[in-house]
């Protein structure tokens, strides 16, 4: 066992279930999250990655035993959750399309001395573009702004869902590499489609299907295996490791 694994777990979901609209989304669902790096969070569409994500952040319905750091956080509002230390990076981006990035940014900051340093020092571009509009951005760069939102702040764990979605290959692999330094600083629950960016950040994976987590271990070990990656995810590892990419990176990030 890695090192990385062995350290006690940031995170620790048990029997989690989630509902939407008295529908069950989420079954029963356990496994822990690493105190350091990356785990990544797979399975097929609607299998019930986000659900599980707004479970524990408290945005469903939801019964289970959630612990952060070893304190019980599954009978909290969602903002005392947020304030516990937990960053939440939305599927939809959810960048204030009206504001300028800076406002986006400066709305975001919870701590007495936001990280402002380190947000520049990984983002650039949105320095540069600290006046324009969030909403005529690009998807790429409004994940930026959405992913910089979450890392202003002192957190001890980050939920980061489907970053990647619908972004050219290019702007894929910067928002990996922003998630790779992110990930030096902060433990990363990662819901990815994307295998090469699973295989590039991810140390450990856990999989759910049919409403259950059929896999939780080395990502290596499940990235090697072919047969497992095509019956859990009913994706091949493809030699082109951009074949999940939409080839437009256009400006259609969400925005509200
Ligand atoms: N607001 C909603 N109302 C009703 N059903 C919902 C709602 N949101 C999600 N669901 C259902 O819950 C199930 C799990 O959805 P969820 O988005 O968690 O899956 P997912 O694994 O994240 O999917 P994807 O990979 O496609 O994003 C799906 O069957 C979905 O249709």
């Amino acid at each position: 066992m890695s090192e990385q694994q062995s350290a006690a777990p940031i995170l620790t979901v048990s029997r989690l279930s989630g509902r939407i609209a008295g529908q069950q989304v989420v079954e029963d669902v356990s496994f822990e999250v690493p105190a350091v790096g990356v785990t990544a969070l797979l399975g097929r569409n609607g299998v019930g990655k986000t659900s599980t994500i707004k479970s524990i952040l408290g945005l469903i319905e939801r019964t289970g035993d959630v612990t952060l750091g070893g304190v019980r956080i599954d009978r909290m509002p969602t903002h005392r959750i947020v304030q516990q230390g937990v960053g939440y990076v939305p599927e939809d981006r959810e960048v204030f399309g009206s504001l300028t990035v800076a406002e986006n940014l400066r709305l975001a900051e919870r701590d007495d001395h936001p990280r402002r340093d380190l947000v520049e020092q990984l983002f650039p571009d949105l320095l540069e573009r600290r006046a324009q509009r969030a909403g005529t951005l690009s998807g790429g760069q409004q994940q930026m702004v959405s992913l910089a939102r979450a890392l202003i702040n002192e957190n001890r764990l980050l939920l980061v869902d489907e970053p990647t979605k619908g972004l050219a290959p290019r702007i894929v692999d910067e928002v990996a590499t922003a998630l790779a330094e992110a990930a030096r600083t902060v433990p990363i629950l990662l819901v990815e489609q994307n295998l090469h960016v699973i295989r590039r950040l991810a140390e450990r994976v856990v999989v759910l299907s049919g409403g259950r987590i059929v896999f939780a271990g080395d990502a290596a070990e499940l990235l090697d295996d072919e047969a497992r990656i095509q019956r859990y995810l009913g994706v091949h590892d493809a030699a082109d490791p951009h074949d999940a990419a939409d080839p437009h990176d256009t400006a259609e990030g969400s925005t509200r």
